[in-house]
Parts: structure tokens; sequence; C-alpha cells
């Protein structure tokens, strides 16, 4: 289709439109036509017709009352007839990969004269191929899904194992071995955790809670018991399957009966008389990707203690959808296994040694959380910079109130710490083994993933009252303030409540505690 044509018009013709049958507006030198909108339009007619807008400049109106987004939809795209005469737009869109110029919009190693000792030029590279595929892919189908429901549409999932992204996820390690990487631009053997913060972090700016957990937040959980664990004919099968985003998988291990205490587990295993099978009986809860896994990494009760068994979905396999706070795009399960057969080759590690199976998981689990978790904050920090920004009251922007600055602080503040102690402890676990980060850094993730989660909490409730009504309404303005305060619960449950986090990091020091020190 031939691109319209635009006028270029001066501000005094466009004045003479100003009236029913004949509306027109300028918004950031941008004439639009709003004869036939005018009563469709959602804020109502009379406000267009004021004697200020119509007709006139409705920059500072329009943006005090919408969204950049709006401009962007193809419906209201289509209202520009034309552009005024000599002048060029004040306000910049941002281009797919582009980094903001918000202040502490991005963080400080992404800041334009910061330095930062831990990111190669490899990682800036990175990072921007990273931005620009989840700005063009992921954005729009995490805005769209969050918003129906479905799961993450298929061709996002495919796009992503082109280029290694699943397997990127589980972390660096001989997963990644023959790969090519982001078309080539990481080498496998190169592969670090800051990667793959960088992937975490640069995926949670799609602003979807829910949608990040489906886009195969129960692949991230749930493949590493069998990298680590499963036999080489399991690995052979499975891996493979789930990376290319062919097939999915979950981890099942919270029930009804025991959340962040799994040695409460009540599903049971048990074997057949002639020793070749499991028999899985039990539920479990809250389980994320669990409505569309293929694959369940169950914790489940044996005979002489725990056992993980990698389940496949079939006779005796129910997942039912739980309903949350955010979307169903996340697939959370509620999961029926009853009298469910499992060949024993499933057993993922020792037979009672589950446990350790579980646990060897978690200080990953956690610290992705933790890259999530800090990235969203800082998404919520922009938002409310640029609306304090814009946003008059009294007749001055809301930065001249006081109260509203000292709000800001915090939210900053909150940004850079936790960016700080998580490139600390991300550092960390580039230069330890993963028995020493075992040892070293359960206590300390424990610790970061609590404070993280505080403090997204305390963020969540400063920009609701930045933003007021708006925080608490869906669309328009406000609405990502008002996700991210239903959502940030998630944050701070999954993968170990905020406190017994806090405890495990305590009691984490006080097995170090010199036995001769006194005060
Ligand atoms: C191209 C021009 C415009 C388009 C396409 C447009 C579109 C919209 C849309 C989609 C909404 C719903 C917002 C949401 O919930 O996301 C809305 C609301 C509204 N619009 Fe417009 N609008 C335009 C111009 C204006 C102008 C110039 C004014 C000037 C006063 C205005 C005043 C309002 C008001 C008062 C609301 C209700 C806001 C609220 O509920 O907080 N609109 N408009």
């Amino acid at each position: 289709m031939a691109a319209k044509q635009m006028k270029v018009v001066t501000r005094e013709e466009v004045a003479k439109h100003n009236k029913p049958g004949d509306l027109w507006v300028i918004i950031d030198t941008k004439v639009f036509d709003l004869s036939r909108f005018v009563n469709l339009h959602p804020g109502g007619a009379a406000v267009l017709y004021n004697a200020d807008i119509a007709g006139q400049d409705a920059t500072e109106a329009f943006y005090s009352l919408h969204r950049q987004e709006v401009l962007l939809k193809p419906n209201y795209a289509r209202l520009q007839v034309g552009n005024i005469q000599d002048e060029t737009p004040q306000i910049k869109l941002l281009a797919p990969g582009e980094l903001s110029q918000v202040p502490y919009a991005e963080p400080g190693w992404l800041t334009k004269g910061y330095h930062s000792p831990y990111y190669t030029e490899n990682h800036r590279a990175f990072q921007k191929a990273v931005r620009k595929f989840v700005d063009e892919v992921i954005v729009p189908d995490g805005q769209a899904r969050e918003e129906d429901g479905k799961r993450a549409s298929q061709s996002v999932v495919d796009a992503m194992a082109a280029l290694g992204m699943h397997a990127m996820r589980m972390g660096p390690g001989k997963h990644l071995k023959g790969l090519k990487l982001m078309n080539g631009l990481v080498k496998p053997e190169e592969f670090d955790y800051f990667h793959e913060m960088i992937i975490n972090q640069e995926i949670v700016r799609c602003a979807a809670r829910g949608y990040g957990d489906g886009l195969m937040g129960g692949t991230v959980i749930g493949l590493p018991p069998i990298l680590n664990f499963g036999s080489p004919e399991i690995k052979a099968k499975i891996v493979p399957e789930v990376l290319s985003g062919k097939k999915f998988i979950c981890l099942a291990i919270s029930e009804a009966f025991a959340g962040s205490d799994v040695m409460g587990l009540q599903t049971t295993a048990t074997k057949t008389p002639d020793g070749k099978h499991w028999i899985v009986n039990g539920t479990k809860k809250w389980i994320t990707n669990g409505t569309f896994a293929d694959y369940f990494t169950t914790g489940c009760k044996t005979e002489d203690g725990f056992t993980v068994i990698l389940i496949e979905r079939g006779e005796g396999v129910e997942t039912k959808p739980i309903k949350t706070a955010y979307s169903a795009t996340a697939g959370t399960a509620y999961i029926t296994f009853d009298n469910v057969k499992v060949p024993v080759e499933n057993t993922l590690g020792q037979e009672g040694a589950g446990i350790f199976v579980m646990l060897s998981n978690f200080n990953h689990e956690r610290w992705v959380m933790c890259t999530s978790s800090v990235r969203a904050q800082r998404t919520i920090t922009e938002e409310c910079f640029k609306w304090a920004s814009q946003r008059k009251v009294f007749g001055k922007a809301l930065t001249n109130q006081a109260v509203i600055r000292a709000k800001l602080a915090q939210m900053i503040a909150r940004c850079e710490t936790t960016q700080t102690w998580l490139e600390h402890i991300t550092y960390q676990m580039n230069n330890m083994s993963y028995k020493e980060q075992a040892a070293k850094l359960a206590g300390p993730i424990g610790l970061l993933k609590m404070y993280c989660t505080q403090a997204g909490q305390d963020t969540a409730r400063d920009a609701q009252m930045i933003f007021g009504g708006r925080g608490i309404t869906r669309t328009g303005m406000g609405r990502l303030i008002e996700h991210y305060h239903r959502t940030i619960g998630f944050d701070a449950l999954l993968g170990g409540a905020e406190d017994v986090l806090g405890d495990l990091g305590v009691r984490q020091a006080m097995r170090n505690m010199p036995a001769n020190v006194r005060l």
C-alpha cells in the first residue's frame, strides 16, 4: 500500500479546524484530523472541543493523559494527516534496541560515561543484540499474551531457540557446547553468568510478569535437574526437545501441603514389585508452566527419603489452571498424579537423595529471580521519573514537590544497591565452581533475594502514590505501575518466601561464626 501523503500546514491553518465535523489538533508538530474520531474517543468528545484543544497545540494535554504508545497503534496513527511547516518533533521515540536516556533508567554499566569492572566489550555487544530482539519479538507478544492469557506464541519460542536462548538461560556449561549462540556473537566457552543476567534483565523489560514466567520459566527451573542428574539416555532425549522449544518442562515441587518446607511433601512414589516402575500419587500446586508442560520434574516421597522423578504427561496426569494475580499466560497449574506409572530410569539422581537434587538448583533459580526483580524495579522507577516530570499539578511538574523527589530518591537508591550487590554475586558465580557456589553463595543469594523483593514492594507502593488513581488502573498512563503492584508478590514468594530466605542467609552466616570471638 502506498504511504499516505502528509500535508504540510501552518499553525494558523490548523486553528481554522476547530468545530464539530472539522476538528484538527497538533501533537508534537504532527497534525491529527479528529473530525470523525471525536465520537469514538475513549476520553469523550467534550474535551476535544475545548477552546484550548480544538485547532490548537494539544501536546501537553495529550501527554498528561495518554502514553506514547497510543499514537503508535495503527488505528490511531492513521488519524495523522500532516505536519507543521518548518518544525521538527521534540518527543523522541526509542528505536528497538536503543538505550533510554532517562537518568537511572539503565544500570550503571549501560549509562554513558560510567565504567564497570565486570563487563567486557562482548557483554556490551551481546546486550545490544538481545535488547533489539526483545524489543522487536518478545515485548509485543508479552503485552498481547499477558492480556489474552494464552501461552507465549510458538513463533517467539522458536525464534529464541534459533538464537540458543533457552540453552543460555540454563547458565554457562556443557549444554552450550556446539551451539551457535546469538548468531555466533558469543562462543559457548566464553558465555558466563553476566551474559545470562543480561538475557534475564532484558526479557523482564517486557513488563508482563505472568508472560515472563510463561516464557519457559518452567524450563529454567525444571531442566537443570535433568542436565545435572539425568542418565545419559534421559538427557539425550529430553534436553534437545526442550531447548529447541518443541517440548515444555516444569518443576513440580510445591504442594498444597508444602511450599518452602520441601520436607513436608506428600506426593508418593512406590516401586512396582518387579522394581521396574514407580507408581506416583499426589498433587502439586502453583506449578509454573504446568498447564502446558510435557514433562514434570517432580519431588516425591519415597521409601528412604525424597526422590526426584521425571514424569511425562500421560495417563493419570492431570493439570488444571490456577487463577492467580497475574495472567494465565504463565500456565500456573494444580496437578494431580493418579497412579502414574513411570520407568525407574526416569529417576534423577540417587533414590532417597532428592533433597540434594532439589536444593542444588535453588541458588541458580533464586539468582535468576533476583536478576529479574532488580530490572523490573528500574522500569518502574523510569516510569515514575517520566511521569513526575511531565505531570503538572498546581501549575508545576510533580518533580517540584519535595515528597515526590524523596520517593524517587528511595527508588533510585534501591535500584542501584540491588544491581550492585547482584553484580558482586554474579562475579563470584563466574569465579567459583558449582560446589563452591553451593557452599558459599546460598546465604548471600537468599539475603539478596529477600532484599530485592522487599525493595520491589517498597517501590511498588511509592510508585502507586506517585501515580495516584492511575496507579490502580489497568489501562492508560499507570498501567505498568498497576501491573507491577499487583504482581510483585510473586517475586517475594516464588523460589522461597522472603522471610525464609532472609533467615537462611543468617543461619548460613551463623555456621561460619568463629567460636572464639567476643564483643
Ligand atoms: C490523536 C489524538 C487522540 C487519541 C488517538 C486519543 C485516544 C485516547 C485513548 C485511546 C484513550 C484511552 C486511554 C487509555 O485508557 O489508555 C483516551 C483517553 C482520554 N483522552 Fe484522548 N486521544 C487523543 C487526543 C486527546 C486530546 C487532545 C485530549 C485533550 C484533553 C484527550 C483527552 C483524553 C482524556 C481526558 C482521556 C481519559 C483519560 C483517563 O481516563 O485518564 N485526548 N484518549
